[in-house]
């Protein structure tokens, strides 16, 4: 596919996006997200894709939905990288597994498991998805400037949300239910389902990108009988990804990158 085409999903051209993007799972975050940008405009909507482009201190910057799981989600950092995107953020939703984490908190992911196919189509699976080390220090200083509680670790990515919010149904309760107690054994910090695919994606592609998450909730403070809420305001994450994305435009400029 020639790199000046327009993407054969994301239904954007080379011009259409600028080198930083943020990548939400769900289309309806992102003219949320835009509105952070200034002049924003929607450029394209087909499929899960819907792709909104404008300016942070003067810098072409987008923000392009992946949809759930990582088949979806490499296709669009394919299709950015394509047309010239190279510095991603994903700003998602993700559940809280180890118990410090709760409700409301911002995790930003240090690397991802790969319980999920996706990532093992551009990598062996001895490879880590780990996230860009750059992009990671930028969602960190930010939560920190803006004064969010968060936390930074591994996360746990897999292809069935039911698997994990119901693993006695499955057939394969008895892999899902052992490697979930290995997760909390080792710190896993949470869930969700595209950053092992995008890393590794990212690694084989020579682009940048990390993630940070919203905690709806904790179904091991639940089990814990710990206080636990249920909440989905992402301003706090959202926030986090915008000032990490002003944070690398900046450093870039320093490093004349
Ligand atoms: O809110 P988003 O970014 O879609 O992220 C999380 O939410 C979806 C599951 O509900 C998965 O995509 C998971 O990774
Ligand atoms: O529990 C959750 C919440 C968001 N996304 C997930 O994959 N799991």
């Amino acid at each position: 596919m020639q790199k000046h085409e327009l993407q054969f999903h994301i239904k954007c051209k080379k011009g259409d996006v600028g080198r930083y993007c943020i990548l939400p799972g769900d289309p309806g975050r992102c003219e949320k997200i835009a509105a952070y940008f200034d002049d924003p405009v929607k450029v394209q909507s087909n499929r899960e894709y819907t792709t909104y482009t404008g300016t942070l201190l003067g810098e072409k910057v987008s923000v392009c939905s992946t949809g759930i799981g990582g088949p979806s989600a490499v296709i669009a950092m394919e299709e950015l990288a394509a047309i010239g995107a190279d510095t991603f953020i994903r700003v998602g939703t993700c559940g809280g597994i180890a118990l410090q984490v709760q409700s409301d908190d911002v995790v930003i992911a240090t690397g991802a498991v790969r319980h999920e196919g996706a990532s093992r189509e551009y990598a062996p699976i001895e490879f880590p998805a780990v996230s860009d080390y750059h992009v990671q220090e930028a969602l960190v200083a930010a939560a920190k400037a803006l004064g969010k509680p968060w936390h930074a670790g591994v996360v746990q990515c897999k292809d069935s949300f039911y698997g994990q919010h119901d693993p006695r149904r499955m057939p394969v309760s008895y892999e899902l239910q052992n490697k979930w107690e290995a997760w909390k054994r080792l710190g896993v910090l949470a869930s969700e389902m595209e950053s092992a695919a995008l890393f590794c994606c990212a690694s084989a592609l020579g682009v940048r990108c990390g993630s940070c998450f919203h905690v709806i909730w904790n179904q091991e403070r639940e089990a814990a009988g710990l206080d636990q809420k249920e909440s989905h305001d992402l301003a706090a994450a959202i926030e986090v990804g915008v000032e990490a994305l002003k944070r690398l435009i900046q450093e870039d400029r320093a490093a004349d990158r």
